[in-house]
């Protein structure tokens, strides 16, 4: 392993998996450190016993991928995000991953999901783009299926090229007809070269239909605890705590094709099968539902931030260099830092929607507007 400048490279002699895998060519992974000013320190690939993940430089990457906000710039240049959820049982989710997309800075956030959640949504705020699009089987018969199916692709394709991201999941719901649908909105978009993240029912979609997402390198995978397990059981086919955790995220998201993975939990680990980052900053204690969302939110706006910045000015001089793994980061530390400060206030009486009223100030702090 070499750490340089912060930045470790390393690889893990023991990992039988990687080992064995056709894409593992030999190559050393690595490992982010930023911001730790430490020495650089030379190891040899023997001496280095396990993959680790260290503390990514996560309010340095916020400063460098943020937009500057300026008189010049037209509606829709700081991000246009829409997000495909919200179902019968599920109008919360969407709503929360559309509206902290807004609250962050992006200029429009829309929402397609069923005829019955939409009216819903569209209550709970005017600034969301909403519609009522999807079906769930209940409501189509069988001899009308195709035909949905196709006007509901035609729909949606007409705004994606529009679109900077998707988010595809937050209370999307189970239904085997949506999720079809869905599936042919996530290939067009694939095919279309927009970025996706991935979360909630979505995530139990592509665990069950990986080549959704397999090889795609502007796929964000975002799974909580029971998602992770899924897809460590379908694609490594093992149980979680089999191995090292950062080795293991490593092995999921190289299994998937070089996907980014943001695995949630205490502390979130962020890989795109090359690099593994983590983000510890301090959050809140409060697991309350629907902090997940906001998460999905966030890292679509900054990947599409990050994914302008890269195509408009090349090399940001930042590491990562990934635009999905530095959104990852980025949504990680801004929304880990607005429970933070959702907590301080409210302590257990904490909800999603006291969080998503800090997300403004949390991000301010990094990054001051003027
Ligand atoms: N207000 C809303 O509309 C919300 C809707 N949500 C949606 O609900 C759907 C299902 O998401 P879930 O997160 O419940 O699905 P999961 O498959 O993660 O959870 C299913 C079950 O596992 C339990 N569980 C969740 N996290 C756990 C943990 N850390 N350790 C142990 N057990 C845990 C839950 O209590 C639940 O009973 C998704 O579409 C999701 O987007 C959630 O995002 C929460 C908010
Ligand atoms: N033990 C923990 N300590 C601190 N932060 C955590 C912990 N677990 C999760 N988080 C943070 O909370 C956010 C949401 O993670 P969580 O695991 O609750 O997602 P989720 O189950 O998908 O949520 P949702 O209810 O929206 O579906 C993540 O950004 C993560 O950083
Ligand atoms: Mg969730």
């Amino acid at each position: 392993m070499i750490i340089k400048n912060g930045v470790s490279l390393l690889h893990s002699p023991n990992n039988r998996m990687l080992a064995s895998s056709a894409v593992f060519r030999r190559q050393e992974f690595l490992i982010r450190c930023l911001g730790v000013g430490g020495q650089s320190q030379q190891f040899n690939r023997k001496s280095m016993p396990r993959t680790m993940a260290l503390e990514a430089d996560a309010e340095n990457i916020l400063r460098a991928i943020t937009p500057t906000l300026d008189l010049a710039r037209h509606k829709g240049q700081a991000g246009k995000i829409a997000v495909i959820g919200g179902c019968r049982e599920y109008t919360g989710a969407p709503y929360f991953s559309a509206i902290s997309a807004l609250k962050i800075g992006a200029d429009l956030s829309h929402v397609f999901c069923t005829k019955d959640a939409a009216p819903v949504i569209k209550s709970y705020s005017p600034e969301l783009i909403v519609h009522p699009l999807l079906e769930e089987s209940y409501s189509v018969r069988e001899e009308d299926k195709k035909a949905i199916s196709e006007k509901v692709l035609a729909e949606v394709v007409k705004w994606m090229e529009r679109f900077d991201c998707l988010v595809v999941g937050p209370g999307l719901g189970r239904d085997p007809f949506l999720l079809d649908c869905v599936s042919e909105i996530m290939k067009h978009a694939r095919q279309s070269n927009v970025p996706i993240v991935i979360d909630g029912d979505g995530l139990f979609l592509v665990t069950n239909s990986l080549d959704l997402v397999s090889g795609y390198p502007l796929a964000v995978l975002t799974p909580n605890v029971n998602e992770y397990k899924r897809l460590v059981q379908k694609v490594l086919n093992c149980e979680v705590g089999d191995q090292d955790a950062a080795e293991q995220l490593l092995s999921l998201a190289k299994g998937i094709g070089g996907v980014t993975i943001l695995r949630k939990g205490k502390s979130d680990l962020i890989s795109d099968g090359e690099t593994v980052n983590s983000v510890g900053i301090y959050g809140s204690p409060r697991r309350c539902g629907g902090q997940g969302d906001i998460l999905s939110g966030s890292v679509a706006v900054f990947l599409s931030w990050a994914r302008q910045r890269i195509i408009a000015e090349g090399d940001l001089n930042i590491s990562p260099k990934s635009p999905t793994v530095l959104g990852s980061i980025a949504g990680s530390a801004l929304m880990r830092k607005a429970a933070s400060l959702a907590f301080e206030n409210k302590k257990r009486s904490t909800l999603t929607s006291d969080i998503i009223e800090c997300l403004g100030r949390s991000l301010e702090d990094i990054c001051p507007a003027k």
